[in-house]
């Protein structure tokens, strides 16, 4: 393989990785790609190999079979170039609890060249953690603490953040920091992200493509958008008086539409509910509730992998 870095390539390639333990195969020819300046989310049961693969993509475990490329150099033979590229909290970072914020953030980026105070100042801001940077590290919240540990992750300009179970022991409040922090580094540093969950609903919201692991497998990789049909015709349901005669009115209009419990369900683009609101209405049709569904990643998830759920 090339040691050329594509600049247009995925910032993380995992390339038909397989990795095996004795006589068990926990991960089983798993391939996806991380473009760049994305939240990406790796999604799965306890056990499914989500902890493996982090492991294996930082370095902290050897591959089986297959290879995986960070900013286009191969974590095998390039290992140093490629780690360069990551920025990664896989275990609870060390934090030295007696010394404030800001004095671990100058003992680690002494450990590496050229971070000067400056950036240290930078990676502060990324995290909001100004006005309490020079307190104790014992002080702080755990949501804190996972925040010091990114901005400790980031400070050699990382072009991808890896970060394993990040909303672990969060409270909400954490959780949705984190979300905001995490969104911020995508948008303003262009930098890719990747958290592992067992957790749909975070992901849902923290996330713009996951992918799903099963038993070590692929199961599925979409962007969420794609998962909740954002853009596309959505299921809207119509509470009305007359169902029937409603439902005569838009097979009129070449739709199909179906009753559900004295509702109307329609596939209909967003500008097309209020018109369809109003039609009902001239034509003597009572509307007591407009209500749409749209699918969430657990009902898309229940699909694509049967009836078996993950959480
Ligand atoms: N060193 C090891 N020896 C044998 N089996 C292992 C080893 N490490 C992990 N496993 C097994 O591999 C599978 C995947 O584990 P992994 O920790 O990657 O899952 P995970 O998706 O991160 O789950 P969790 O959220 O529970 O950490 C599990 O069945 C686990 O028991």
């Amino acid at each position: 393989m090339s040691a050329l870095p594509d600049k247009h390539a995925p910032i993380v390639e995992v390339d038909s990785i397989s990795k095996r333990i004795g006589s068990k195969t926990i991960i089983d020819k798993l391939s996806f790609q991380v473009p760049r300046g994305e939240v990406f989310g790796f999604l799965g049961p306890n056990g499914a190999g989500k902890t493996t693969t982090i492991r294996m993509m930082v370095g902290l475990m050897s591959i089986s079979v297959g290879d995986i490329r960070i900013g286009g150099y191969s974590i095998r033979t390039h290992f140093e170039q490629a780690i360069r590229h990551v920025g990664a909290i896989v275990e609870n970072p060390e934090m030295y609890k007696f010394l404030s914020g800001y004095n671990n953030l100058v003992h680690y980026a002494r450990m590496l060249p050229g971070i000067g105070e400056e950036r240290i100042q930078e990676v502060i801001d990324l995290v909001g953690m100004s006005n309490r940077i020079h307190d104790k590290v014992k002080t702080y919240s755990l949501g804190m603490r996972q925040r010091l540990g990114i901005a400790q992750a980031l400070l050699h300009k990382p072009s991808v953040l890896i970060l394993d179970e990040p909303t672990n022991g969060l409270d909400p409040a954490g959780i949705r920091e984190l979300r905001d922090h995490l969104r911020k580094l995508t948008r303003d540093e262009g930098i890719s992200v990747i958290v592992s969950s067992h957790l749909l609903a975070e992901m849902e919201l923290m996330c713009d493509r996951v992918a799903i692991i099963q038993n070590g497998r692929l199961v599925d990789v979409r962007l969420i958008k794609e998962y909740t049909q954002e853009g596309a015709k959505q299921r809207v349901l119509f509470e009305v008086d007359a169902p029937v005669q409603a439902q005569q009115l838009a097979q009129q209009q070449g739709l199909s539409v179906e009753i559900i419990e004295d509702s109307l369900v329609m596939s209909v683009d967003k500008q097309e509910i209020a018109a369809w609101n109003r039609r009902f209405v001239e034509a003597g049709i009572a509307v007591y509730g407009i209500r749409k569904s749209t699918k969430t990643l657990e009902d898309q998830f229940l699909e694509v992998t049967g009836s078996e759920s993950i959480v």
